[in-house]
């Protein structure tokens, strides 16, 4: 939809329209309660602020929708559609493929919640190098550098959400 649109919307209808871009009930009310926006950028703007810092509790609850990196969101609802368009472009080969379970494996071992990273525009090497990295990180290093992957998700959904 476009942004007049949005803006035009009951607050009911705007936070369904925002909500498949980043399950975080205040990060949703303050996008929504901000509006009207007067252009893309305020929107992004706004969406950046509400999205820094998240609560642990609240990446955990976002946490709990994303599909794990390499395998396909079963499903109908905005965020599996989304999960699979975001990881269309990944299709790894079969070896890559197996090397992205066990990198997933090691990972939720490690820190006992799904890998996120922001898949668009990445392949699956570089994801698995990503993970391979991020793996070995500190609990506190980790943790800054999944809400920045889940904030990069949210602002990339956002702008598929509301152009202007
Ligand atoms: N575990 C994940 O990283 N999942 C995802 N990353 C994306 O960019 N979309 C997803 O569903």
């Amino acid at each position: 939809m476009n942004l007049s649109t949005f803006n035009s919307l009951t607050p009911d209808e705007a936070r369904a329209a925002v909500r498949p871009c980043l399950d975080v009930d205040r990060w949703v009310d303050e996008l929504v309660a901000g509006r009207p926006y007067a252009d893309a950028e305020s929107l992004a703007a706004a969406a950046s602020s509400a999205a820094n810092p998240f609560t642990d509790a609240e990446v955990d609850a976002a946490l709990a929708h994303h599909p794990r990196i390499g395998e396909r969101a079963e499903g109908s609802g905005a965020e599996a559609c989304l999960s699979r368009g975001e990881q269309a472009a990944l299709d790894p080969a079969a070896e890559t493929a197996a090397r992205l379970v066990e990198a997933n494996q090691a990972y939720e071992k490690r820190f006992g919640r799904v890998f996120l990273i922001r898949a668009a525009g990445r392949s699956a090497e570089e994801i698995l190098s990503e993970a391979t990295r991020r793996v070995q990180n500190t609990d506190e290093a980790e943790a800054a550098e999944t809400a920045d992957q889940l904030r990069q998700i949210a602002l990339l959904r956002l702008h598929g959400a509301v152009a202007e």
